[in-house]
Formats: C-alpha cells, sequence, structure tokens
C-alpha cells in the first residue's frame, strides 16, 4: 500500500469512528433523557406509594387485596429501579465506549457468501440507529472469537446452530483514543505486538488492566472454555493468567447472562492487597466483580472468636525465620498436613465417632446443666449408627430443643423470675397489657387478669433469657468439636492407624495437642479441623455458586483442594498458577495442584509467553529456574538487571535510596523494596522511612497507592512494579528450593527496572545466571557513594 493509499485508508476510518461516536452520542442522549424519566417515576411511586395501595384490614379478604396490592405496587417499583439501574450501567459502559468505540477488526467472507463483511470488535456490542446492523460487536460474541483465534486465511466460530467457517480477508487493529483514530496496523497471528509493546511499555498501575485489545490466542482458550469441569493453568509469572481469569468471569457473565450472576462466581485470592489490586477491571468491562476473598477468610469465618487462627502469612514468617524448639517438628507438620493421608486419618477417625468418644457439652442455664452431657450422649448414641454423624447431630438437636421446652414449661414458675419482673422496662408491661385486651377485651375478672399478666410477663422474661441458649443450640455448641478433634491428637485416646503420617507423627500430635488446648489454631491445621467441623456438625455446601477461580493454585495443599471440592460439589472450576511459584513449606513436598500428574479429571492449558517484565528481566529470571529454559521473555527492550554486592546495612540503606530517586527521576510510579519477610522489611522501613516516603505493607494493608512500598515477597504476589529493589540477595538470604521460588517470585514482580543488593555473596542462585544477563558491581564502603 503507497503512503497515499495508507492515507486515505485512515481517512475512511476516521470517518467510520466519527459516524459510530455520533451513534453511541445519540444513543447516551436519548437513554439519558429516558433514565431521567425512570428516575422520576421512581421518586414518585415512593412517595405515593402508600395512596396507591388499597389499605384495609377488617375483613380476611380485604387483607388479602390490601396483600396483593402492596405486592404489585413493590414489583412495579423494583422493576422500575432495575430499569433504571440497568439504563445507567449501559449509559457507563456507552460513555466508555464514546472514548474508544472499538479496537479491532476482521474481514470475513462466509463460505456461501459472495462478499465479506467487517466485523468490528469492541468493548461492547453497539447497533445502528434502526436496530438492524452491528456497528461494533461485543469481543465475547461468537464472531469475535475468530479475532483471537485466526490469522488471516481460513477460520471458523461456533454459534448455537453450528460451526461458521469461512475466510478472514483482513485482520486490523486500532488505537483510537477521545474518539480519535491515533493509529491502526493490519496484522498476523499474534494480536499487534506493536500494542502490546505500547501497553506493556506503560508505567505499571497500583489497578489491574483489562487486556482485551490485546488477548493472545492460547490465553483466549482459558477465557472462553465452556466444556471443562476442571480447567488447570500452568503459567509461568507475567503470563496473564490472572488477567485471564478476570476477563473470563467477564466471558462468562456474558455467554450466560440469562442464567449466571456475578454473586455465583467465586474467586479465592492470594493475599488482601490483590483484592484491592484486581478490582476495577471487570467494572470496566461493564461487569460487576464477583465474591472475592483469601481462603484465610474464609477459613477464618467459620471459627468462633475464641479459637486464635494463625495466618498462612505468620506460618510463612515462623518458617522462614527458622526459629524455636519445636520448628523441626512444626515443619514436618505443615508437610504432613498438608497431605491427603492426613485427611484419611481424620475420615478414620470420624468413622471411630460414629461409635463412640465425641465429647458433648452440658446445655447450662443460670449454672445449672439443664441437659447433661452424659444424656446428650446416651441420646446421640442411641440413635441409628447408619445415619451420617451430621444428621445425628441434627437430630440430637432437636431433642435437646424439645427438652428445653419442657424445662421451660416448668421454669416458668421459678421465684428467680420474680425479681426480674420488676427489672422490666414500661414498654414490656404495656405490651402484655396490650396483647391481654386483644385476646380478652370484654374480661371483667380482674384477678384472672392479673395472674394472666403475671404469667404473661413471666414467660416474657424466661423466653428472654433462654434467648443466646436457644442460639447456642442451633449452633450445635452442645458439640465440643475442638476438644473432640483434640482428642485426635492425645497418646492415650485411641488406637489409631498412623501410616503415612511419617515418623515424627508423636512429637507433632504432642505439638498439636498443646496449642489446642491453648486454642490455637495453626495454619496447617486450619483446613483439617474446619473439615472435621463440617462433617461432624453438617456441611451447608454452597450449590449456589457456580465457579470457581482459584488463584495462586500451586500454594493449595491437596488436602485444602479436597475441601474446597466438597464445599462447592456442582461448580466447575478454575486453577490458575505457576509451580515455580510455590512458596508454603507443603507445597515443595506434595503433589501440586498443577502438576501434570493431578488424578483428576480436568483439561490442562499452559502458559509459557511472560508479558510483565522486560526481555532482560525475563532472561535473568529464567536462568536460576528448573526448567526456565521452558519461559520465554515477549520482546521488550529494558535495562540489564543490576546485582551490587555491598559491605553492611548502611550500604544497603545508601544503595537503597540511590535507585529510589534514580527510578522516581526516570518516572516510575511504583517501586517496591521487596524483601524475605516481613521481619527484614520492618527493619528497612526503620531505616528508611524519614528519609523517603514509603509504605510497609503487612498482611493487614488492603490498598497500596503510588510511591514506595516496603513488602515481604509473600505479600507481593500477583501484583507488579515499574521498579523493584531486592534489598538482600544475598548467599544467606536464599539458599534452599522454597527460597528460590520466594525469589523468583520477587524479581518477576518488576515490570521495567529490577537491582539486586546483597551484603557479602550474592544467593548461587544469581550465581547461576550467565554474566551477560546483569551488570554486577562490588561497593567497598570508603566509595559508598559510587555505583
Ligand atoms: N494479552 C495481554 N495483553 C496485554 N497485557 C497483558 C496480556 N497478558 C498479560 N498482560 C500483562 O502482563 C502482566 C502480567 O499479567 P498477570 O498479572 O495476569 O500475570 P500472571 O500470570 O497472573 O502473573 P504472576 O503469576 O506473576 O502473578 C499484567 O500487567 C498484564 O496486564
Amino acid at each position: 500500500m503507497t503512503n497515499g493509499q495508507q492515507d486515505n485508508e485512515k481517512k475512511q476510518e476516521q470517518i467510520r469512528v466519527d459516524h459510530v461516536v455520533k451513534e453511541i452520542t445519540r444513543k447516551i442522549n436519548y437513554l439519558s433523557e429516558n433514565v431521567k424519566d425512570l428516575k422520576e417515576s421512581v421518586i414518585d411511586i415512593r412517595r405515593e406509594f402508600w395512596e396507591d395501595v388499597t389499605v384495609n384490614l377488617e375483613e380476611l379478604d380485604d387483607f388479602y387485596e390490601t396483600e396483593a396490592s402492596i405486592k404489585q405496587q413493590a414489583e412495579f417499583l423494583s422493576e422500575r429501579e432495575r430499569s433504571h439501574g440497568q439504563f445507567s450501567e449501559r449509559i457507563d459502559t456507552l460513555k466508555r465506549l464514546k472514548d474508544s468505540p472499538y479496537f479491532g477488526r476482521i474481514d470475513f467472507k462466509e463460505d456461501d457468501e459472495k462478499e465479506e463483511m467487517p466485523i468490528y470488535i469492541g468493548l461492547a456490542s453497539v447497533m445502528d440507529e434502526n436496530d438492524e446492523e452491528f456497528l461494533v460487536y461485543d469481543w465475547r460474541a461468537p464472531i469475535s472469537s475468530m479475532y483471537y483465534d485466526f490469522p488471516p486465511g481460513p477460520a471458523n466460530y461456533d454459534t448455537m446452530e453450528g460451526n461458521i467457517s469461512g475466510e478472514i480477508l483482513l485482520k486490523r487493529q486500532y488505537m483510537i483514543r477521545n474518539g480519535e483514530l491515533k493509529g491502526m496496523f493490519d496484522t498476523g497471528l499474534t494480536i499487534g505486538d506493536s500494542l502490546l509493546q505500547a501497553v506493556l511499555g506503560n508505567q505499571a498501575s497500583t489497578k489491574m488492566k483489562s487486556i482485551v485489545a490485546t488477548i493472545q490466542r492460547e490465553q483466549n482458550q482459558i477465557i472462553r472454555n465452556e466444556k471443562s469441569k476442571l480447567l488447570v493453568v500452568q503459567g509461568v509469572a507475567g503470563s496473564g493468567k490472572t488477567s485471564a481469569a478476570l476477563q473470563r468471569v467477564a466471558y462468562l457473565l456474558y455467554r450466560y447472562r440469562e442464567t449466571l450472576t456475578s454473586e455465583q462466581i467465586v474467586l479465592f485470592s492470594p493475599n488482601p492487597l490483590f483484592n484491592s489490586y484486581v478490582a476495577t477491571v471487570l467494572p470496566e468491562l461493564g461487569e460487576d466483580n464477583m465474591q472475592q476473598m483469601t481462603f484465610y477468610q474464609y477459613l477464618n469465618r467459620q471459627l468462633p472468636k475464641s479459637i486464635a487462627l494463625e495466618s498462612p502469612f505468620e506460618q510463612m514468617e515462623y518458617y522462614l525465620n527458622g526459629e524455636g524448639e519445636n520448628f523441626k517438628t512444626r515443619k514436618e507438620a505443615m508437610h504432613i498436613k498438608a497431605s491427603l493421608a492426613f485427611k484419611a486419618f481424620i475420615d478414620d477417625y470420624l468413622d471411630q465417632l460414629g461409635e463412640a468418644g465425641i465429647i458433648f457439652r452440658n446445655v447450662t442455664f443460670r449454672g445449672k446443666a439443664i441437659v447433661k452431657k452424659e444424656d446428650i450422649a446416651k441420646y446421640f448414641y442411641s440413635l441409628d449408627d447408619h445415619i451420617s454423624l451430621s444428621d445425628r447431630v441434627e437430630e440430637t438437636m432437636e431433642w435437646i430443643t424439645k427438652e428445653v421446652r419442657s424445662f421451660e414449661k416448668k421454669e416458668v414458675g421459678a421465684d428467680w423470675l420474680r425479681d426480674e419482673i420488676e427489672l422490666l422496662d414500661k414498654e414490656d408491661f404495656l405490651d402484655v397489657h396490650q396483647r391481654l385486651e386483644d385476646r380478652q377485651p370484654f374480661e371483667e375478672d380482674s384477678f384472672n387478669d392479673y395472674t394472666k399478666e403475671e404469667e404473661l410477663l413471666r414467660k416474657k422474661v424466661l423466653t428472654r433469657k433462654l434467648r443466646p441458649l436457644k442460639t447456642k443450640i442451633k449452633r450445635k455448641a452442645f458439640v465440643d468439636r475442638l476438644k473432640t478433634y483434640r482428642q485426635l491428637f492425645e497418646q492415650t485416646a485411641y488406637q489409631r492407624k498412623t501410616e503415612g503420617l511419617g515418623n515424627a507423627w508423636e512429637a507433632i500430635s504432642d505439638l498439636t495437642a498443646q496449642s489446642l488446648k491453648d486454642k490455637q489454631l495453626t495454619w496447617e491445621d486450619a483446613t483439617a479441623y474446619v473439615y472435621f467441623e463440617k462433617e461432624l456438625i453438617g456441611f451447608n455446601d454452597v450449590r449456589t455458586i457456580k465457579h470457581v477461580f482459584i488463584d495462586e493454585a500451586q500454594d493449595y495443599s491437596p488436602f485444602q483442594f479436597a475441601f474446597i471440592k466438597k464445599l462447592f460439589p456442582v461448580s466447575r472450576m478454575t486453577l490458575l498458577g505457576d509451580i515455580n511459584q510455590a512458596i508454603y513449606a507443603h507445597a515443595l513436598h506434595e503433589e501440586s495442584l498443577l502438576s501434570e500428574k493431578l488424578e483428576e479429571k480436568h483439561e490442562r492449558v499452559e502458559l509459557t509467553r511472560s508479558y510483565r517484565s522486560t526481555e532482560p528481566i525475563v532472561s535473568f529470571t529464567k536462568s536460576f529456574m528448573p526448567n526456565g529454559h521452558l519461559i520465554e521473555p515477549f520482546e521488550r527492550d529494558g535495562s540489564l538487571p543490576v546485582v551490587m554486592e555491598v559491605e553492611n546495612l548502611k550500604m544497603v540503606e545508601e544503595k537503597t535510596l540511590d535507585f529510589i530517586e534514580m527510578y522516581q527521576e526516570a518516572g516510575h510510579q511504583t517501586i517496591a523494596v521487596i524483601a524475605k519477610t516481613l521481619a527484614e522489611s520492618k527493619e528497612l522501613y526503620e531505616l528508611l522511612k524519614d528519609r523517603v516516603d514509603a509504605e510497609l505493607m503487612t498482611q493487614e494493608t488492603q490498598n497500596f497507592g503510588k510511591g514506595v512500598a516496603i513488602i515481604p515477597a509473600y505479600l507481593a504476589k500477583g501484583i507488579e512494579f515499574d521498579a523493584v529493589i531486592i534489598p538482600n540477595a544475598s548467599n544467606e538470604n536464599y539458599q534452599n528450593a522454597l527460597e528460590r521460588n520466594l525469589f523468583y517470585t520477587a524479581c518477576t514482580r518488576a515490570q521495567h527496572e529490577l537491582v539486586l543488593l546483597s551484603i557479602g555473596e550474592p544467593s548461587a542462585f544469581i550465581q547461576d545466571v550467565p554474566t551477560k544477563h546483569y551488570k554486577h558491581y562490588k561497593v567497598h564502603a570508603i566509595f559508598k557513594n559510587s555505583r
């Protein structure tokens, strides 16, 4: 194409952009008018709600009529409110489209047609003025899939009616900003390296961005997968796993919009910081966010406040600091308790409990056991042992409730109630009085009234006093699950099969029993305990959830995954993770969920291309990972990582400050100092806080802004920064396999710049990297200002 032709073509394209923008503007105006009307109508309905409802409660028929009338009016109101909400959302989407109505186009000629059709693809669909033709197709529409899946040439896509094949004659990408065509490129298979270069070259943001315009073919496989019940994605650091997961949520919400809502999708995320990091992606795509939580948050919510649950980060900190007399035992426990052998051990115990051994509590009221634990046990174990434990607990609960009811009947005459009546509020007396009057308006016998009144008052007090107890019974507090669980670890209690639990089991048992006695639940016990409890008192599985996403799935143990599957029995699952970023103690021993040997039937997708970091950073990080040769960098220039050996902590402080200043001057907005542990992060924070504006990130941190973050590596999971400084990459600090993964996780957070400081000899992992992949400096104390 000559330059003149190109200019002409660009002009034509701009004319089309203008036309589409004009139509979008017309639609926005039209909808805004409607929204205004709807808003007024909602306000009117609310104001006049009771005027338009016929209220008549005298006769039963009238009552029903009134009820129907209220219902009708309420439905009318909520229908209006819903329409108002939908219109507003559509206006928001159109406003986004007005700025950039589409990003891609394919000219597709169907096999039986003579002429090709240009298909323009954008964030959402836009019809022409007569609602006949698509001016823009939603990126999730079936026809749009070809844009991501095929280069120019033969192509096909699936529809409800079957597969449609034909030929793509042109594939084009656009950069449109503020309604102006800034650039366009005709592309082949991969979607615009030049566009991707531009996107990835930008500064990292504190919020993740959507990648619709540049989704790659292999990512599209994840996004549009509809067949598998279990989809497993092993993707190297920065390969777009999280991005693909979020686009997938948006895709599913579109594809199944009649039957699927965002509340029916759950994403388990690695840390609270990550929740806010990804929070804007779906709203940007015009969809609501799915439910999002960390697995720790989920487990913690299941436990009573009296139990102190260790977080995975606290466990990690304990593990990395490697101190304490029981360290070896706990380390072993972390690995054993992650296993399915441990689950089998618990299942076996649960079987035994079917015969005997559950520890019950007295049901106590005012210091007196009104149902004794021995009687509860007797009742429980008199029930048919073919019935599951939880069903028997349920039946026992009903029996206890009856017992309490008969106690209540007798107790109503107790002396203590008289004193309590004295303490009642005036409102309570009035209420009882009113009830008596309603019941017997013409009763003359005032003596009888008086005793009735006292009886009602007594009942009122008693009911109120018994309420907390009844709630506890409903929650099955009469089963002492913590003690029953603890019994499993107390040496004398049971003859147990301990195969598969290793030689250290006795020591592990003692340690576990001790911490349970103190009401401390370690992270390695958390899943097991909640699982045990649910098996015992009832597994309220969650059938409303249709899709579960687990990000950073390599960090979940087989036991945890088995538990999650049991919790969401009807959900489809998408597991995404990276074996190289497995940082929990258990993950090194146990079979990973991402392993090719995963027994479950599943479909597996591998992502090997890394988009986040520049090519020099990827070349550096891949060099010290086993199977690193499988990691492919995306070609994007940048400076070589810097490894700097220094002599002491003071120099770390000075150099960190120098680099921060340099990066800030270069315009980088998010800079992270990524330490190995929280202890190390705190130490650095204390050194730096008066000299630079920096924020210390802990497990409680929910958000991060632009600027300098000091953060332990395990909390930086899933997140990215323009520049990363590793303050102590010494051999002493990063040695074993787990530390290697932690080190890799830390380094791969960098988008543009990476520097590693080391007090003394750098980590052996760095020594594995060919020297051409980094710049190496040794700085001695006397030259401390040079680099
Ligand atoms: N197709 C794409 N187009 C544009 N940017 C992309 C694409 N795929 C990935 N990216 C960018 O690469 C970066 C890494 O993506 P993401 O965080 O989804 O990767 P990840 O595999 O979850 O990483 P990690 O496991 O290291 O946390 C993000 O900035 C994301 O926007």
